[in-house]
């Protein structure tokens, strides 16, 4: 059995994955973490999520679960993550991290914690879908080569606080790997104005943002003649809940190190 608890457990991903823990006969929910000022402290965390008691009250103090914790799942924000690593890391506690607008930096101090002996998978996004769709567009983008022009298209929920997303950042990291960009200097963040016409070696960023759309992701290469478009659409969050269990029983029996989706599900040779 695997004791796993859940950052930003009151969330919208939270709730989904306090659920998935609860339901799965390998994990059992250990703790339920939210930020100092969250109205639902104290509160049980499976009711909270719409299930039966789990018996786990949302605390602010990661001491409350800490020793009796073999991994953690967060799906919080940026700052709560960056500033929990290093303690979960310093209690060998696993981390499966979810939570995106994340820097470089951020990814450099994580990756320092594995060097130190933890165990971390951090990922965008941890669905099956997406994790295929980037193995996809990392042989696709070559084969297509620069006769057609490529342009990301995401599209969330009006609550999303980054943008891009997290996916569409990734996939932006793929595809100018594939092309031989720079993707910080190479990406046009949308158009506005006299921009003049569009250049080969540019790949654009388009976010989206309206009602409770789960998660979309386009990538478009456009050509004389003809485009092609790969699109993956998220209907409901419970596809990135299944993917962090996924991880959490991954890092279970992993070494010490820094991986993503690709590792956990298997795509790396893909
Ligand atoms: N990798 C993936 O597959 C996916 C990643 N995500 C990412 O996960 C993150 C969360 O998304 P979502 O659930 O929709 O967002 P929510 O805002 O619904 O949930 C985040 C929760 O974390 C809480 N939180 C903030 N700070 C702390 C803290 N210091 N300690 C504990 N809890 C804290 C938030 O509280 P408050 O509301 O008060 O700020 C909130 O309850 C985002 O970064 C999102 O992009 C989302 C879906 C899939
Ligand atoms: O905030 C969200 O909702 C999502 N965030 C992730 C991202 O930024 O890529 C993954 C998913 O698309 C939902």
């Amino acid at each position: 059995m695997i004791r796993v608890a859940i950052v930003g457990a009151a969330g919208r991903m939270g709730r989904m994955l306090v659920t998935g823990v609860m339901l799965d006969p390998e994990l059992a929910l250990s703790g339920a973490l939210e930020y100092s000022g969250c109205p639902l402290l104290g509160q049980d965390a499976g009711v909270v999520a719409g299930q039966s008691a789990a018996g786990v009250r949302i605390t602010d103090k990661i001491e409350d679960f800490i020793a009796n914790t073999d991994a953690v799942i967060d799906f919080s924000s940026q700052a709560s993550t960056m500033e929990l690593a290093p303690r979960l890391a310093a209690a060998g506690v696993n981390i499966a991290i979810g939570t995106t607008g994340l820097t470089d930096g951020d990814k450099a101090a994580l990756r320092s914690l594995t060097a130190a002996g933890a165990k971390i998978v951090q990922a965008p996004n941890m669905s099956i879908g997406v994790n295929l769709l980037f193995a996809l567009c990392a042989k696709v983008a070559p084969l297509l080569g620069e006769d057609y022009d490529i342009e990301v298209v995401e599209m969330h929920h009006n609550k999303k606080k980054d943008a891009p997303s997290g996916t569409a950042e990734r996939l932006g990291e793929i595809l100018a790997k594939a092309r031989g960009l720079d993707y910080g200097h190479d990406t046009r963040h949308g158009r506005v104005g006299m921009v003049g016409a569009r250049s080969k070696g540019e790949i654009g960023m388009h976010a989206l943002r309206g009602g409770d759309v789960v998660g979309d992701h386009t990538v478009i290469f456009a050509a004389e003649g003809e485009r092609v478009e790969l699109t993956h659409k998220a209907s409901s969050r419970e596809t990135f809940a299944k993917g962090a269990l996924r991880a959490v029983k991954f890092l279970a029996t992993a070494k010490a190190g820094l991986y993503d989706m690709q590792d956990v599900l298997g795509l790396k040779d893909f």
